[in-house]
């Protein structure tokens, strides 16, 4: 369990427990295909450090030029951005279990995290898939991003190996990850998530 909670004000107080997962893998590796699945089954809110970033894009914020053309390149957003929507979007919830999608992506986004939140998780899903495969997912995902093209997800593959790896590493020493052969359809991908997720079932499975 994580050991912290957040009062009104975004600060995290110490008398109430949350369950963060941290849900990682290379794009396209199908976070948040499983991740909406993992919800309706299991009652957590998913919260996907991309979503966020796109969204706070759209509302026009100060950020939002910046965010955009780290984004269009590839690169990782700096981790007070991104930790801020995450504690915003966790606050305004209401719920205590979260599925939290494509975050950390480098070491310092992880320690960043646990700084500031106190918040461990309580176990990492990685999704293991071909960069092959990953790609053609990528191409044909036709949601209009603009770092869906072949330019860009070069460079997010080699993110993705340099600077995310590592962190699914540090999880790995402390015995901490439960990884899921996300290669196969998203059927049979759902029941290795379900297994995982069984201990935490708000229904039956
Ligand atoms: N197991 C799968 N097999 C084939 N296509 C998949 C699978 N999982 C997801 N997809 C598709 O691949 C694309 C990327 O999936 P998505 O969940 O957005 O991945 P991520 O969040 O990891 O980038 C989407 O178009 C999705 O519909
Ligand atoms: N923790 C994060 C997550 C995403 N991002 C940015 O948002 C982009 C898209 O992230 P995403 O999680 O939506 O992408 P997918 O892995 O789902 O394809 C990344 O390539 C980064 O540019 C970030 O900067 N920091
Ligand atoms: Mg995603």
């Amino acid at each position: 369990m994580g050991s912290a909670a957040m009062d009104v004000n975004g600060n995290f107080a110490a008398d109430k427990k949350f369950v963060v997962v941290f849900v990682l893998g290379g794009p396209g590796s199908g976070k948040g295909t499983q991740c909406a699945n993992i919800v309706q089954y299991f009652g957590f809110t998913h919260l996907s450090a991309g979503d966020l970033l796109r969204a706070e894009i759209k509302s026009g914020s100060e950020n939002g030029t910046m965010i955009q053309n780290m984004i269009k390149e590839g690169k990782i957003v700096p981790s007070e951005v991104t930790i801020k929507l995450l504690q915003q979007a966790m606050l305004e919830s209401g719920n205590d279990k979260f599925l939290i999608d494509g975050f950390p992506r480098n070491e310092e986004n992880r320690a960043a995290f646990e700084h500031v939140t106190k918040i461990e998780p309580e176990f990492v899903l990685f999704f293991d898939c071909s960069e092959e495969e990953m790609e053609r997912r990528l191409l044909s995902r036709n949601q209009g991003r603009v770092d869906d093209n072949i330019e860009t997800i070069r460079k997010r593959f080699r993110v993705f190996v340099e600077s995310s790896i590592p962190v699914i590493e540090h999880y790995e020493a402390k015995e901490k990850v439960s990884k899921i052969d996300a290669g196969k359809s998203v059927d049979e991908v759902f029941e290795d998530v379900k297994a995982i997720f069984s201990p935490y079932s708000a229904q039956a499975a």
